[in-house]
């Protein structure tokens, strides 16, 4: 079943074209890595996706659906996340979004308290319910986050730049727990990176974008001196290990 389904989508910000004629497909229980320079589209093709940016109708469907009636079965994790107030513990953090709500603590039913404790054993936090926020690492904030993404059961989850404030050490630890969850939920996930060296044994396909086109498939596929400078607009090398990637200019 294809989770994400792109047809000729053109994606604009006023005047500003983003992307253009965009034609892609990933399907259920995919890890895709998203690429590309500063500035390239990737958090707004992120937030066409969730329907926060509209485009045409019917370009776009998620799970069969429009972005927004699919809503409900996408975990988001935005770029730059303000954790709402750093006094907040754990437990009340994932409480603020269990509605939907944005402001203050929502009343908690039986059921609600039930799903804030699942999802944060989910992501092997319950330690962390009764903490302040002001007293966690990023890592444990990152955890935080992933739990709150869990709520409502989704089908796809969208992170954008999750890592770019954590070492080597929570960056390993937060994708063996995304890899952990989407092997036992057949998630599919989206995570855009500036380093996609860490996904390397994980990622099923990357996406590169830049210079408004978009290319999805694997990573020998795409991540290429010739994929890459076309997206890019100017000569880019990649050099590839078994394990590594190194994507330099070659002038
Ligand atoms: N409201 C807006 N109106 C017009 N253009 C915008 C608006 N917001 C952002 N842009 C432009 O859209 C382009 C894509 O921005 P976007 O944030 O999606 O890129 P990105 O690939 O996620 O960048 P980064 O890697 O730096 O986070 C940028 O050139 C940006 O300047």
């Amino acid at each position: 079943m294809n989770v994400i389904e792109c047809q000729n989508l053109d994606i604009r910000l006023g005047t500003h074209l983003i992307l253009s004629r965009l034609n892609l497909q990933i399907q259920e229980n995919q890890f895709v890595g998203i690429f590309g320079p500063n500035g390239s589209g990737k958090t707004t093709f992120m937030k066409a996706l969730l329907g926060i940016i509209p485009c045409s109708e019917n370009k776009i469907k998620i799970l069969g659906k429009t972005p927004v009636k699919a809503r409900k079965q996408i975990g988001y994790i935005p770029q730059y996340r303000e954790m709402e107030s750093f006094r907040l513990k754990g437990k009340d953090f994932i409480a603020t979004s269990i509605h939907g709500h944005k402001l203050g603590l929502p009343f908690l039913t039986k059921k609600d308290l039930y799903q804030i404790d699942n999802v944060l054993d989910q992501v092997h936090a319950r330690d962390l319910a009764f903490t302040p926020l002001s007293e966690m690492s990023g890592g444990q904030r990152q955890r935080l986050l992933l739990a709150q993404a869990l709520l409502g059961n989704p089908k796809l989850i969208i992170m954008d730049e999750p890592f770019s404030n954590l070492d080597p050490k929570w960056v390993k630890l937060i994708l063996s727990l995304i890899k952990e969850l989407q092997a036992q939920r057949k998630l599919t996930i989206l995570l855009s990176t500036h380093d996609l060296n860490p996904l390397m044994k994980i990622m099923d396909q990357v996406i590169c974008i830049g210079n408004q086109q978009a290319v999805l498939g694997d990573v020998d596929r795409v991540m290429t001196s010739e994929v890459l400078s076309g997206l890019y607009g100017f000569p880019i090398e990649v050099v590839k290990t078994d394990q590594h990637l190194f994507v330099t200019t070659s002038c």
